[in-house]
């Protein structure tokens, strides 16, 4: 790969290396982790026809070596799992087999998934094709499968032993892809660096021309926070930092839920989950309106929903919430802004305030 930079995620013996860099056609040297092992490759119907042949000819692998899910969130299921986990014994892989994820986040989160419970865990390394996983799924070993309760209900803490990154995948993304990315990099900005979001402010453009250069920026600064806060709280344990990574998540969960995880991309929830909490943390004087707005602006401004869909109520977004991970002792927690690049783990905010915000926001769209 060209112009490789490389980051580190650190824990311990289960550390790895993010590379990120150009040129598809190099990916053999891009991963030594690779050398020697006997390798599975895990693909979707989209990616299989733009990179697999690539792929296959760096690692001098066979297409019976592969496996394809049809593309999109629909797959991300406990059946798609299974249907994987049936091909692996049909191959008949062993322990010290290896899985690749060659797509984007739904074939990260499934391939990571499978490959901690295949033979009670094997190794799998993310080579992501999506902004959205090159800024966030295919770091931090978060697996699993949607529920048609809630989303990622069924999953496993699993780290893969390796990050490929090819920027130059996105000059195949479809638009609407590239914005869904945009929210979870907005996102890191509203939670974690201040400075990352007036710099999306001043360049949001650069990035929507796919300029390489702005691109490779702001994945290595995404891939840098989130690398740091694994490192420090690898399973999101109740105290530690992880749970800030989920600015935005409980309430576009609950969108993804409602809508049967086809109508809205995850990207696009987590953006309308942004605005909900921004508008929340103002509503308790936490940040400022000006602060809310400027979070809002900026959504819309990336061509990202900033309200829920229709139909859906506060009821709705009650109920669903109800099933989130971060619920403990049966109390909602919720990720909220002190400030801009400021994020807290909150339990006590009002119920009061959140049915304000929930109220004003399903008002703009019944
Ligand atoms: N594990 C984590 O920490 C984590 C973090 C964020 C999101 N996620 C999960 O990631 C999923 C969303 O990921 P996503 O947005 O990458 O969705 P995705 O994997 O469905 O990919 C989006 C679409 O783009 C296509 N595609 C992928 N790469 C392409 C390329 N280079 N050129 C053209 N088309 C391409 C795919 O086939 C698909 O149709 C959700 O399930 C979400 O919950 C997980
Ligand atoms: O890595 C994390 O931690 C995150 O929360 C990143 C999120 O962007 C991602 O969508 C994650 O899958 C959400 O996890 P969940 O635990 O809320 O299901
Ligand atoms: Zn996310």
């Amino acid at each position: 790969m060209n112009n490789t930079r490389i980051l580190k995620v650190e824990l311990g013996a289960r550390s790895y290396p993010i590379r990120i860099g150009r040129s598809i056609a190099g990916l053999d040297t891009a991963f030594p982790e690779s050398a020697g092992r006997s390798l599975r490759v895990v693909t979707d119907s989209n990616v299989e026809p733009l990179y697999l042949e690539a792929l296959l000819g760096a690692l001098s692998l066979t297409r019976d070596q592969v496996y394809v899910v049809p593309a999109g969130e629909a797959s991300k299921t406990w059946d798609s799992a299974g249907k994987v986990l049936d091909w692996l014994l049909e191959s008949r892989l062993s322990r010290d087999g290896c899985l690749i994820a060659l797509g984007g986040g739904v074939i990260g989160d499934l391939t990571g998934f499978v490959a901690s419970i295949y033979q009670r865990g094997i190794d799998f390394i993310q080579i992501p094709t999506t902004l959205l996983a090159q800024v966030d799924s295919s770091v931090g070993g978060k697996t699993g499968v949607n529920h048609a309760r809630g989303k990622n209900l069924i999953g496993a803490f699993h780290q893969p032993i390796s990050v490929v990154a090819d920027t130059d995948t996105l000059a195949t993304l479809p638009k609407r892809e590239l914005l869904a990315g945009l929210a979870e990099v907005i996102k890191y900005g509203m939670l974690a660096d201040g400075l990352l979001f007036e710099w999306l402010e001043s360049n949001l453009d650069r990035i929507l021309s796919l300029n390489p250069n702005s691109l490779a920026e702001i994945i290595e600064r995404c891939c840098a926070i989130k690398a740091r806060i694994v490192g420090l709280d690898e399973r999101e344990t109740g105290s530690g930092p992880r749970a800030l990574l989920n600015l935005g998540h409980t309430f576009g969960h609950a969108i993804e839920t409602y809508t049967g995880y086809t109508e809205w991309l995850h990207g696009e929830a987590v953006a309308t989950g942004l605005v909900l909490a921004a508008d929340l943390s103002a509503r308790h004087g936490w940040i400022t309106e000006a602060v809310a707005a400027r979070c809002t602006a900026l959504i819309a401004r990336a061509g990202l929903p900033v309200a829920p869909p229709k139909g859906m109520t506060a009821e709705h977004f009650r109920d669903l919430m109800g099933l989130d991970k971060k619920v403990k002792a049966g109390k909602l927690r919720l990720i909220l802004l002190r400030g801009l690049g400021d994020a807290v783990l909150s339990s006590d905010f009002e119920q009061d305030l959140l049915d304000e915000t929930l109220a004003a926001a399903c008002r703009t769209t019944s």
